[in-house]
């Protein structure tokens, strides 16, 4: 599945901090169930790589790994059978590394410079972030006017509030966002159910 087809399943890529990986495989069943797909787990915890593993058990669950700022992680993410890699930035050495992988890829931009250097590389589909931070949807539709091939997900201080607004972005085929993960499997599904059903 590449990268267009995996940001298309689900409005919400929820982005994942695990710091047990016995939470993981109910957590990824609660968003299966609620609709949301492409899970994003970020290599911020240790525990991330066993949580991308028991994820991927779940039937239904397209596992990525989020946080991957390493040509070492690149290593163990594509070990453990990622799906999908997201990194918070661009830079050349490991953008290329992670082409030449064949792994689908969304890299973080925040510059005009940032998508060039992907253009480079023969990317088309782009993180957004921090998007809030960045300067929010005014800065992103601004980024994105020379740039008309260009998909993006907005990540980072979006919310349930405001993905809406993000999505009805032509660009935009997706946010990413850590609200989607509650604290009990049942919120998680209830979160999910109601990221899924976000229109865009
Ligand atoms: O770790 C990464 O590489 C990230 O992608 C960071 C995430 O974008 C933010 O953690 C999103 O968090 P929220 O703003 O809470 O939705």
């Amino acid at each position: 599945m590449g990268i267009e087809r995996i940001m298309r399943l689900a409005p919400v890529v929820p982005v994942i901090v695990i710091s047990d990986p016995a939470e993981a495989r109910p957590m990824a069943e609660a968003l299966v169930k609620g609709g949301i797909t492409a899970l994003e787990v970020t290599l911020r915890t240790p525990a991330a790589i066993e949580a991308i593993q028991e994820m991927k058990k779940v039937p239904g669950a397209v596992v990525g790994a989020g946080t991957v700022v390493s040509e070492e992680q690149l290593r163990k993410v594509a070990d453990a059978g990622v799906e999908f890699i997201v990194t918070p930035g661009l830079t050349e050495r490991l953008g290329k590394a992670i082409v030449e992988s064949g792994i689908p890829f969304l890299p973080g931009t925040a510059t005009a410079g940032d998508i060039m250097r992907g253009y480079e590389l023969g990317l088309r589909h782009f993180k957004f972030f921090p998007a809030e931070t960045s300067g929010g949807l005014k800065a992103l539709k601004a980024l994105a006017a020379p740039f008309h091939e260009a998909r993006f997900c907005p990540t980072g201080g979006v919310s349930a509030a405001t993905a809406p607004d993000w999505l009805a972005f032509d660009p935009v085929l997706c946010v990413g966002g850590s609200w989607v993960v509650g604290k009990t499997a049942e919120e998680t599904e209830r979160l999910a159910r109601e990221a899924a059903a976000l229109p865009r």
